[in-house]
């Protein structure tokens, strides 16, 4: 169980996350969206661990990992794929994976011996194969991994999260720039998820939200607007008008909406 509390980060006078709390079991399927600079990429950071919070905490397991390194966060099971892919590109697509999978043992499990030790390195390429196979680049695992398109790159690091065997996987946008095919692919490999892992999921494709996810924050100026289920949540005029732009204008607590009695819009007051 991953617990946010009162996450909170401030950058000089501005506050890009203002007190979100949120709840992920395994096996949960949640997605955060806002408009630009809502405080998404934020939220992530501050998960994994490249940002520490100005105030709150994050939990995993009843563990408080709010000043833990990322490193350490990833070995806990906290994996992320980012907007940016993180290949190597000098390495095989198949190296790339086998790296991922060892760098996230714990310490003293394997060292650079064990990674190139002949049995270990081939049950690792076996498990890398199956990986690659997962997102369907089982033909590319010899290629360099600059010879792929951005879209199988994306595809490769998210294999490369995968490859730790996370329990929370956190996900910053990953349809963004893939072509509808691998848009198809990622769906697929997301929609067969192992149970028990948690999915965190920043997503601007509100089609790909509906697909994946079952749960969503929504976050605008860094507060969360709307929490709730994704349906009766992207139908709120709170949300219609802060993010899609099409409500109807609704103020006051916003909770006239379609499901409204399944969705909570809390801490608005102080939003302009
Ligand atoms: N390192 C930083 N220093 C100063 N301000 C920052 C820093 N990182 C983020 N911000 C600011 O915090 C706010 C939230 O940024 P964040 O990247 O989390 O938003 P986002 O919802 O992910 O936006 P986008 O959809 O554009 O990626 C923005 O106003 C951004 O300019």
């Amino acid at each position: 169980m991953l617990e946010l509390t009162g996450l909170t980060r401030r950058y000089g006078s501005l506050t890009a996350l203002d007190g979100v709390g949120l709840r992920l079991a395994p096996g949960a399927r949640h997605a955060v969206i806002g408009p630009n600079g809502a405080g998404k990429t934020t939220l992530l950071n501050l998960i994994a661990g490249t940002e520490r919070p100005s105030e709150g905490s994050v939990v995993l397991d009843g563990r408080d990992l709010s000043r833990t390194a990322p490193a350490r966060r990833a070995r806990r099971g906290i994996a992320r794929s980012f907007q940016q892919p993180s290949v190597i590109a000098e390495l095989t697509v198949l190296d790339n994976l086998v790296l991922a999978g060892w760098r996230h043992r714990p310490a003293g499990h394997a060292g650079p011996r064990g990674l190139f030790g002949a049995g270990r390195r081939r049950r690792r390429e076996e498990t890398a194969r199956a990986g690659l196979a997962a997102v369907g680049l089982a033909g590319y695992a010899a290629r360099r991994a600059s010879e792929l398109s951005h879209g199988q790159r994306r595809l490769l690091d998210l294999a490369a999260a995968l490859a730790t065997s996370p329990r929370v996987l956190l996900l910053d946008e990953p349809a963004a720039g893939l072509t509808d095919r691998d848009v198809d692919r990622l769906l697929g490999v997301l929609g067969a998820l192992p149970d028990d892992v948690a999915m965190l999921l920043v997503e601007h494709h509100t089609e790909v939200v509906a697909e994946l996810a079952d749960t969503v924050t929504v976050l605008v100026d860094g507060r969360e607007l709307v929490a709730g289920p994704v349906r009766t949540a992207l139908d709120h005029p709170a949300v219609r008008d802060a993010y899609l732009g099409t409500g109807t204008g609704a103020d006051g607590d916003g909770r006239t909406g379609p499901g409204a009695d399944t969705v909570t819009a809390p801490g608005h007051g102080g939003t302009p």
